[in-house]
């Protein structure tokens, strides 16, 4: 047997891009997960014979090295005291939440730093061990943002990226995190730091010459030993081609036809696609929605609000009220303004497969995207690679990443239930020539600006830094 040739590039991740399957007769095995990131990076990690490092997913499961579809994985364990530490803790109660705007009151406990502090240094051990000398190693998100400097110190001759693929806070809001200077010098192991938007670059430099004291000039940062960092944005995208090959196909086409005859033939059909997240402003959407129904600017048998949610977290406490919210809403909305066989909101709690999505793009008039902060938005960029025909309307958030690029659509302020409530009827009532016209410009950004691209520019730029 040939050995395993070192990676030249390693992706480390919080999650390796694969689901557990269970077979028919009770084994189970690995599917790659349906994702942008994964897509994107598949045919350089094969060129590169490059390796993904990553939580599988449970707790205390030993897994050795395994490959699917040609990607080499790499599998990093976590305990059940690190999940919740680690992962529900420190990463999505004290980060996430503080990332967001402060949403939600983040949570500091010093447990869970430690957690992370231990999380974050076996990712990069891991890494060191596998990475071939010289070779590039791209860190993501937020779950990771010490492996820079740690992998750094134990390697060197490393290239290191990273990238955060949620928003980066003003400089009031970081501050507040008890280890501010710790992130900071993690991120600074990198050569490259990637964000979606270049405020959050742009926030990172001043933080960093305001607290560190480092000499700073545009998207540089000078390090007192001489290395210099790049802080830049590379706006992630999704595989535009592949969705829309998708929402072309017959059976999409017709799965879209059969979603909107079980809604009853509504004349339009409103649709969110968010997972069950705080940031995602689900609830003020859908207050908005159901005031246009309850003052009779919308009819329950001729419209219908389809709301997907996907479980997402739901052991961390925020989630969990977040649920028990929207629940009780979609109720009292229901109970109130349904009619028999035409409630005036669908509510989905669970994921579906790609296909369904796209059916359910095709099946949408309106869609609805509207977070409160959200470091992209992929829903939204799907939507539009779905809507071949030049039809359908987006109502977007002005804090959605996706809205530097979605221009034409409907901007909204999720915090101004009154003027959701105007840009929901404004699409509703929008003309044919006007919506095409939206679409047409929406989709040539989409086309153009793909994962694929993404991925390059932000190897590219790697590339040309530092020898
Ligand atoms: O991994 P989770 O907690 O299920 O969340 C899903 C994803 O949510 C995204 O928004 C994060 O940027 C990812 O890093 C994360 O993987």
């Amino acid at each position: 047997m040939t050995p395993t040739p070192q990676p030249s590039l390693v992706v480390v991740a919080n999650r390796l891009p694969v689901d557990e399957v269970v077979e028919p007769d009770g084994t189970t095995s690995w599917r790659t997960s349906p994702g942008g990131l994964v897509t994107a990076l598949e045919p350089v990690l094969r060129t590169n014979s490059g390796a993904w490092i990553g939580w599988a997913g449970g707790a205390d499961q030993e897994l050795e090295p395994f490959d699917v579809d040609g990607t080499h994985l790499v599998p990093v364990s976590l305990s059940s005291d690190e999940v919740e530490e680690f992962y529900e803790g420190f990463s999505n109660a004290t980060l996430w939440p503080l990332y967001h705007d402060v949403v939600a009151k983040p949570v500091f406990h010093r447990e869970w730093w430690e957690s992370y502090v231990r999380v974050n240094r076996r990712f990069a051990e891991r890494a060191a061990e596998v990475a071939a000398p010289g070779a590039t190693v791209w860190v993501q998100d937020y779950q990771l943002q010490l492996v820079p400097q740690m992998l750094r110190d134990l390697r060197p001759d490393l290239k290191i990226g990273f990238y955060l693929h949620i928003p980066f806070p003003p400089h009031e809001l970081f501050v507040q995190l008890p280890w501010r200077r710790q992130i900071l010098e993690g991120l600074l192991g990198a050569d490259l730091i990637g964000f979606q938007l270049p405020g959050g670059a742009a926030n990172l430099v001043r933080l960093v010459r305001d607290r560190l004291g480092h000499e700073v000039d545009g998207e540089f940062v000078h390090l007192p030993e001489g290395r210099t960092v790049r802080a830049a944005a590379f706006p992630i995208s999704i595989d535009a081609a592949e969705f829309e090959a998708m929402a072309r196909s017959e059976e999409v086409e017709q799965r879209a036809r059969v979603i909107r005859e079980r809604l009853g033939n509504p004349r339009t059909v409103f649709l969110g696609i968010d997972r069950l997240d705080y940031t995602k402003g689900i609830h003020a959407r859908l207050r908005a929605y159901s005031e246009l129904v309850a003052e009779g600017h919308l009819d329950v048998g001729e419209s219908v609000f389809v709301q997907v949610a996907t479980p997402s977290r739901e052991r961390v406490e925020q989630y969990r009220l977040l649920r028990d919210d929207i629940d009780r809403l979609v109720g009292r909305v229901n109970g109130d303004l349904g009619r028999f066989g035409a409630p005036a909101i669908a509510y989905l709690h669970s994921s579906f497969p790609r296909e369904e999505m796209a059916a359910l793009y095709r099946a949408a008039d309106v869609m609805v995207v509207t977070p409160f902060r959200d470091g992209m938005n992929l829903v939204a960029k799907e939507y539009v690679a779905c809507r071949w025909d030049e039809n359908g309307a987006l109502v977007l958030s002005e804090f959605a990443g996706a809205a530097h690029e979605l221009r034409q659509a409907w901007q909204v302020n999720p915090y101004d239930i009154n003027g959701m409530k105007v840009a929901l009827l404004e699409a509703f009532h929008a003309s044919d020539e006007d919506k095409t016209r939206r679409m047409r410009a929406m989709r040539a950004q989409v086309a153009e600006y793909d994962v694929a691209k993404w991925a390059s520019d932000f190897l590219s730029a790697l590339a040309e830094l530092r020898p």
